[in-house]
C-alpha cells in the first residue's frame, strides 16, 4: 500500500510530503494538490503545493550538495546508484500500485515500468564508470603552423544542478532516465514530477533516500506545473533542464535561460506499410504500437499509411486484433484502460467527432464511459481531418490509404513532429531508402516504434525535441568538456 512500511515517513495525514535536504517535509503553503484516479475519477492521493520560497531553498541546497558530490569518487557514485536500483526493485509492488491508481497503467505494465527503471539505473552506473573515466589527449602539431609544444587534456565535468521534469505516462521511468545520468556525472538533481504520477515518483525518490545519497543531492518538489513550472524552469539556480512532455516543452525552450536543454516532446509516429509487407507482422505491431497503454505513449503508432492495394487486407487483420483487446480497469490488467484525465478524453473525443463529420470509416462504433474510451480504428482518413495530424494520446488510430511510397513519406514529413516512424516491407533496400527519407529521429524497420532498450539513442527532430536521450547520450548531455593545456618551453616529440 502507498505510504506504508518503509514509505510511512513520506506521508503526513493524507498528504504526501515533498523531499528537501534529505528530509520529507510539509509545505508551508498549507495547500495540497489532488491526484485524481482516472478510473474512479475521485481524489486518490494528495501532494504538497510547494511555494516559490521552498523552490529557492531547494536550489540553494542543491548547489551546495553538488559541490561535494562532484568530489565523490566515480565508483562510489556508481555503488550508490546500484543500491538505489536494488531498493527500487525490491519495492516494485507498492510503487506499481501507485501507477495503477494515479495513471491507470495496467498492473503488469506498472510492475514492468519499475523493474525497467531499476535496470536503467544500474546500466547508467556501469556506463558512467566507463565513459566518465575516459578523456582525450591531443597534441598541438596536428594543426598547421604548430609545433608539438602543447598537450591538451580533456575530461567531462558536471553541469551543476539539473532540473528534471517527466510526463505522466512514465513518471518513474522517465524520471530515473534523467536522475541516474545526472548523478553519475556528478550533478545534483531537482525533480518536479507530473501531478498524475507524483506519488509513484515520491516513492521512487524515497528509494534513493534509503540508498543513502548525501543530503540535498536529490530534491523533489511537487505542485501543479502550471503554477510552479515557470518559476522552476526560469530559476537562475538551474544549470540544465531535462524535460519530457508535450507542447509545454516548446514554451519552456523559449523561456529558459542559457542552459543546455534536453527535450523529448510529442510525436505523430507514422507506420508505412508497403505492398510486399508481411501483413500479419504489420497488423500485430500496429495494434501493439497503437494501443499499448491505450495509445498514451509518445512512441505510439499514431497514423498508418498503407498502400491501397493491401489496405483492405491489412485493415481487416488490424480490426480483428482490435476486437480482441480487453477494455476495463487497470487493476484487471485490461489492454485498454481509462485515459489519464477527463480533459484528455474530451480532446480525443473531439478528434473522433471531427473525423466522423468528415466521413472517416469507423471500424468499430465509438464508445466512451467516463475516461474509458474503447479502442477505435478509423479507416479512409484524409488529410483534411484533424486526426491525420494531431496526436490523440488515446486509443484511436487513423488509417490513411496511399497510392505511392512518396505519398506516405510526404505525409510523414509534412508533420510538425519528427519523433519515430516505422516501415513494413520485405525489401531491405527499399526500407533503408524510406528510413533515410523520413524526417524522424528514429525509424524502425519491421517493428513498431519504441524508445527501448533504454541504452539506445532516443531523439526527436522538429517539434519532437532537442538533443538525444538514451543512457550514454544523457550522461554526455549532462556534462561539459573541460580542458587543461600543458605548455612546454620547447617542442617535444616522442621517439619512434
Ligand atoms: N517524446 C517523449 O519522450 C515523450 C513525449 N510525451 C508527450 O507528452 C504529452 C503528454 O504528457 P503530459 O504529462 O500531459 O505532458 P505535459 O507537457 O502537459 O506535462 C509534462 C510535465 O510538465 C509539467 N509542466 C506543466 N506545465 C509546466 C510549466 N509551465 N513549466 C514546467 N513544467 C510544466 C507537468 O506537470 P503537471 O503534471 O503538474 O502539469 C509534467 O510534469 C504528449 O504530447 C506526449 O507525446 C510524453 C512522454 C514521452
Ligand atoms: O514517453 C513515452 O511514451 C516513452 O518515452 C516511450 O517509451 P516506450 O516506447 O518504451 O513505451
Amino acid at each position: 500500500m502507498a505510504g506504508n512500511g518503509v514509505f510511512a515517513e513520506i506521508i503526513d495525514g493524507d498528504v504526501f510530503k515533498y523531499y528537501c535536504e534529505g528530509e520529507w517535509k510539509k509545505s508551508t503553503s498549507g495547500k495540497s494538490v489532488p491526484i485524481i484516479n482516472p478510473t474512479t475519477r475521485k481524489t486518490q492521493y494528495k501532494v504538497q503545493a510547494c511555494t516559490q520560497e521552498e523552490v529557492n531553498k531547494v536550489m540553494e541546497i542543491s548547489k551546495a550538495a553538488q559541490k561535494s558530490w562532484a568530489k565523490t569518487p566515480l565508483w562510489k557514485r556508481a555503488e550508490l546508484l546500484h543500491k538505489a536500483a536494488a531498493i527500487l526493485k525490491e519495492h516494485k509492488a507498492p510503487i506499481a500500485e501507485c501507477l495503477v491508481k494515479e495513471i491507470a497503467k495496467p498492473a503488469k505494465d506498472a510492475v514492468t515500468e519499475v523493474v525497467r527503471s531499476g535496470d536503467l539505473i544500474s546500466y547508467t552506473a556501469e556506463e558512467g564508470v566507463r565513459i566518465l573515466g575516459e578523456g582525450k589527449f591531443l597534441v598541438s602539431d596536428s594543426f598547421p603552423g604548430n609545433e608539438r609544444t602543447k598537450y591538451c587534456l580533456t575530461s567531462k565535468i558536471p553541469l551543476g544542478v539539473i532540473l528534471a521534469i517527466p510526463p505522466f505516462n512514465y513518471p518513474v521511468n522517465l524520471a530515473v532516465s534523467k536522475i541516474a545520468p545526472a548523478l553519475i556525472a556528478g550533478n545534483s538533481l531537482v525533480l518536479k514530477p507530473p501531478t498524475q504520477g507524483a506519488v509513484a515518483a515520491l516513492h521512487m525518490v524515497h528509494c534513493f533516500h534509503l540508498a543513502g545519497f548525501p543530503k540535498g543531492l536529490i530534491s523533489c518538489v511537487t505542485g501543479k506545473g502550471s503554477e510552479i513550472g515557470d518559476f522552476l524552469t526560469m530559476h537562475p539556480g538551474v544549470n540544465c533542464i531535462s524535460f519530457t512532455g508535450g507542447d509545454t516543452g516548446v514554451a519552456i525552450s523559449k523561456k529558459a535561460g542559457m542552459v543546455p536543454l534536453q527535450m523529448e516532446l510529442g510525436g505523430k509516429d507514422a507506420c508505412i506499410v508497403l505492398e510486399d509487407a508481411d501483413l500479419d507482422l504489420a497488423a500485430g505491431n500496429i495494434v501493439k504500437g497503437g494501443f499499448s497503454y491505450s495509445g498514451q505513449r509518445c512512441t505510439a503508432v499514431k497514423v498508418v499509411l498503407v498502400m491501397e492495394s493491401v489496405a483492405d487486407t491489412l485493415v481487416e487483420k488490424v480490426k480483428a486484433k482490435v476486437e480482441k483487446l480487453t477494455v476495463g480497469p487497470p487493476e484487471d490488467n485490461c489492454d485498454i484502460t481509462p485515459v489519464v484525465s477527463e480533459s484528455s478524453a474530451n480532446f480525443i473525443e473531439g478528434l473522433v467527432m471531427d473525423a466522423k463529420q468528415k466521413n472517416a470509416t469507423f471500424c468499430q462504433p465509438y464508445k466512451r464511459e467516463g475516461n474509458l474510451i474503447w479502442p477505435l480504428l478509423l479507416d479512409n482518413v484524409r488529410p483534411d481531418m484533424r486526426i491525420a495530424w494531431e496526436e490523440p494520446f488515446g486509443p484511436v488510430l487513423p488509417v490513411i490509404r496511399i497510392n505511392s511510397v512518396e505519398e506516405g513519406i510526404h505525409h510523414c514529413n509534412a508533420s510538425n513532429f519528427g519523433l519515430q516512424g516505422c516501415v513494413f516491407t520485405k525489401d531491405i533496400n527499399k526500407a533503408i531508402l524510406i528510413s533515410d527519407a523520413m524526417e524522424t529521429g528514429t525509424v524502425q524497420i519491421n517493428s513498431a516504434p519504441a524508445r527501448g532498450p533504454d541504452h539506445f539513442p532516443f531523439q526527436g527532430i522538429k517539434d519532437s525535441g532537442i538533443g538525444s536521450q538514451g543512457i550514454t547520450n544523457s550522461i554526455n548531455m549532462m556534462t561539459k568538456v573541460k580542458t587543461t593545456v600543458i605548455n612546454l618551453p620547447t617542442p617535444s616529440y616522442t621517439m619512434g
